[in-house]
């Protein structure tokens, strides 16, 4: 029984545990089965062989007839109407999460203070993406790194702070956390918002 963080993670990262017929991309979540939130839809697609870009059911009724398989293009996006991917809800997460620092009040009493440490506090630990929880769980927990909840302006540029370690760790590029309040509150100044 694993007894660390970094010995449970390693039980659940499939190319970390040398897991079998997962490929890298794809985690297991903590019921032991692959986690699809955790992970990409084309590696998601990949794994359940739809997305390989090796053989796809066919709409030629000729083709289908002799028993061909076209070839087509692996796809990155799920379509609308499915479970969310590690990016779809990602993408939702952040909007919700800079829109709330966006009414966040610019000076707040201790309580709006305590509710919005609890609230993150817990987000960290339920985000449905685990291992992206664990990480900015740990984050959080760095000396610096705690939420800075007094007003909107320093909770906002947390929180930009906060995006930005991940792109970081994810190879993207990092946002200017100047202009967090133009991305998402005030708008643009050319007006293209209004
Ligand atoms: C807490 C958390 C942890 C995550 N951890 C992982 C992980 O470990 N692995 C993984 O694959 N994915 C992770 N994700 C998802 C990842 O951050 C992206 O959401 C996903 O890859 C989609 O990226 P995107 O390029 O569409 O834009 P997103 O990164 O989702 O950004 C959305 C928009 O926000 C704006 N923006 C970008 N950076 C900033 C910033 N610093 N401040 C303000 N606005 C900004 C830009 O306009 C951008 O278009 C995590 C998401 C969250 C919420």
């Amino acid at each position: 029984m694993a007894d660390t963080v970094s010995e449970r993670a390693k039980e659940r990262r499939p190319e970390m545990s040398g897991h079998k017929g997962i490929p890298k991309g794809v985690v297991l979540g903590k019921d032991g089965k692959p986690c699809r939130t955790c992970a990409s839809f084309r590696d998601w697609a990949a794994m359940t062989r739809k997305n390989t870009g090796s053989t796809a059911p066919t709409t030629s009724s000729a083709a289908a007839a002799a028993g061909a398989a076209t070839a087509t293009p692996p796809i990155d996006k799920p379509p609308e109407d499915c479970p969310a991917d590690v990016e779809t809800l990602g993408r939702g997460t952040w909007t919700f999460l800079h829109t709330l620092s966006a009414t966040y009040p610019s000076h707040a009493t201790p309580n709006q203070q305590s509710d919005m440490r609890a609230f993150l506090m817990l987000f960290a630990k339920l985000y449905p993406c685990w291992n992206c929880a664990q990480d900015f769980q740990a984050w959080m927990q760095k000396g610096g790194n705690e939420p800075r909840v007094r007003g909107r302006g320093e909770f906002g540029t947390w929180m930009c702070e906060a995006h930005n370690e991940v792109n970081r760790k994810l190879g993207k590029k990092e946002f200017d956390c100047r202009r967090w309040e133009e991305r998402w509150r005030t708008g643009w100044g050319d007006g293209r918002c209004d």
